[in-house]
């Protein structure tokens, strides 16, 4: 087998302005002003930045080690804020009628994918659908143990259905070994690590590259660097009662579901302190969790048009992508789909959330309904095709 190994690098060549690391160490300065603007949560090591500062400012050390002090306290717990924001995942039972309204008011924009079905399979007339899931809150409810965030059986066969009709790729935060050990179904593409890690089936009959295995890493320069990050925090966070660590290879993920509200502050205290060390890694969050990665223009959106141009449907008028994604890392591949004027993002959520996505779906088992539906559709389609090809070989 022939495998097709591409870095970074090597990509970049085929698609212009991507994978600049966003972090400049070369300038002192700059980094102050970084950080001063608030764009990053963390800032550099003061000790190093004072140094390079030297005469340059006409305030005091003690002045200036102050005003970053009051500076990170602020950033800390902004970021406390937006942990708890960005953590709505359960409805009241009784929604108050502003909450009511709101709700109406973005189903309106983002529909159900089940009851606008017909609209999606019409859009989809004369292209192939390749379909993205991500894996957890998409495929898998979410539990309070990542470790146990298994699928179910029925779930397991829809994606296997669904495979069978149209090139089907997960894409998710964990590392790809583990989000295969959960999925388990050879015949997929398999983005783990946002989308910095690829691997495609040896084989896909939909695959323009014939016999060639896709494999891609955005990433690796950044592995040494994230295995010391890993071994820290488990190191620092190990006195917070319910944090955890998971090692996703490209990136980090520090769980926080079964923290307790009122060390959220320290928790993200001690992260910005390891983290401070390291003005080439970037936080984002997840649901319940902070997402630690490398500062590369690579992202799930990115991974979504690498596997595109993988199956020879770059720029192509004759494909219909649909991704379907629950977290906030998977708005950057709907707001890809959303630019190209090309297929849907479909947001799995019960609540009202900021979204790229053209459709909703409420929870895992309306994605299982959504996939199986589209199965029936197309297996539908084929057989009429294959009753029509006899008919006509009869007459
Ligand atoms: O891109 P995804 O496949 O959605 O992965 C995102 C993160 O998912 C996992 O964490 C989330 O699910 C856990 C299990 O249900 C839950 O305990 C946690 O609170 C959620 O954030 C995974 O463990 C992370 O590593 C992924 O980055």
């Amino acid at each position: 087998m022939e495998l097709l190994k591409t870095s970074r690098a090597e990509y970049r060549g085929k698609m212009t302005k991507q994978n600049v690391v966003v972090s400049d160490c070369t300038s002192p300065i700059g980094k102050v002003r970084l950080a001063a603007s608030d764009s990053a949560l963390f800032s550099p090591a003061i000790p190093k930045t004072l140094a390079a500062l030297g005469g340059r400012i006409a305030i005091s050390k003690k002045k200036l080690m102050k005003r970053l002090d009051t500076r990170r306290g602020a950033r800390v717990s902004t970021w406390v804020d937006s942990m708890r924001d960005s953590s709505p995942t359960r409805t009241k039972s009784t929604p108050s009628l502003p909450e009511t309204e709101e709700k109406s008011s973005w189903i309106l924009r983002h529909p159900s994918a089940l009851e606008n079905f017909e609209q999606i399979i019409s859009a989809s007339k004369g292209k192939q659908i390749v379909m993205f899931l991500d894996y957890d809150g998409t495929l898998s409810p979410i539990v309070e143990d990542p470790d146990q965030a298994f699928m179910s059986v029925e779930m397991r066969e829809a994606v296997r259905d669904v495979a069978r009709y149209f090139p089907t790729a997960i894409v998710s935060g964990r590392c790809r070994d583990k989000v295969y050990n959960f999925v388990r179904l050879e015949e997929l593409f398999y983005a783990g690590s946002h989308g910095m890690d690829i691997k495609g089936p040896s084989k896909h009959r939909k695959c323009d590259k014939g016999n060639q295995a896709v494999i891609f890493e955005a990433a690796s320069e950044f592995l040494p660097m994230i295995v010391e990050v890993y071994k820290a925090l488990v190191n620092e966070i190990s006195s917070i009662p319910g944090a955890k660590v998971e090692n996703n290879k490209f990136c980090l993920s520090v769980h926080f579901r079964c923290v307790d509200e009122k060390s959220w502050a320290a928790l993200a205290e001690q992260v910005r302190v390891v983290l401070s060390a390291y003005p080439k890694l970037k936080l984002t969050q997840g649901r319940k969790v902070l997402e630690i990665r490398p500062t590369i223009k690579w992202d799930k959106g990115k991974a979504l048009e690498f596997l595109l141009e993988s199956l020879g449907y770059a720029n192509s008028n004759e494909v219909l992508p649909i991704y379907i994604g629950d977290d906030q890392t998977d708005e950057d591949a709907f707001k890809v789909l959303r630019h190209n004027g090309q297929g849907f993002g479909i947001l799995v959520s019960r609540v009202a959330k900021e979204t790229s996505a053209s459709y909703s779906l409420q929870e895992p088992s309306e994605v299982k309904e959504f996939l199986r539906l589209l199965v029936e559709q197309e297996s539908g389609l084929q057989k009429g095709q294959d009753s029509r090809g006899k008919r006509r070989g009869q007459g």
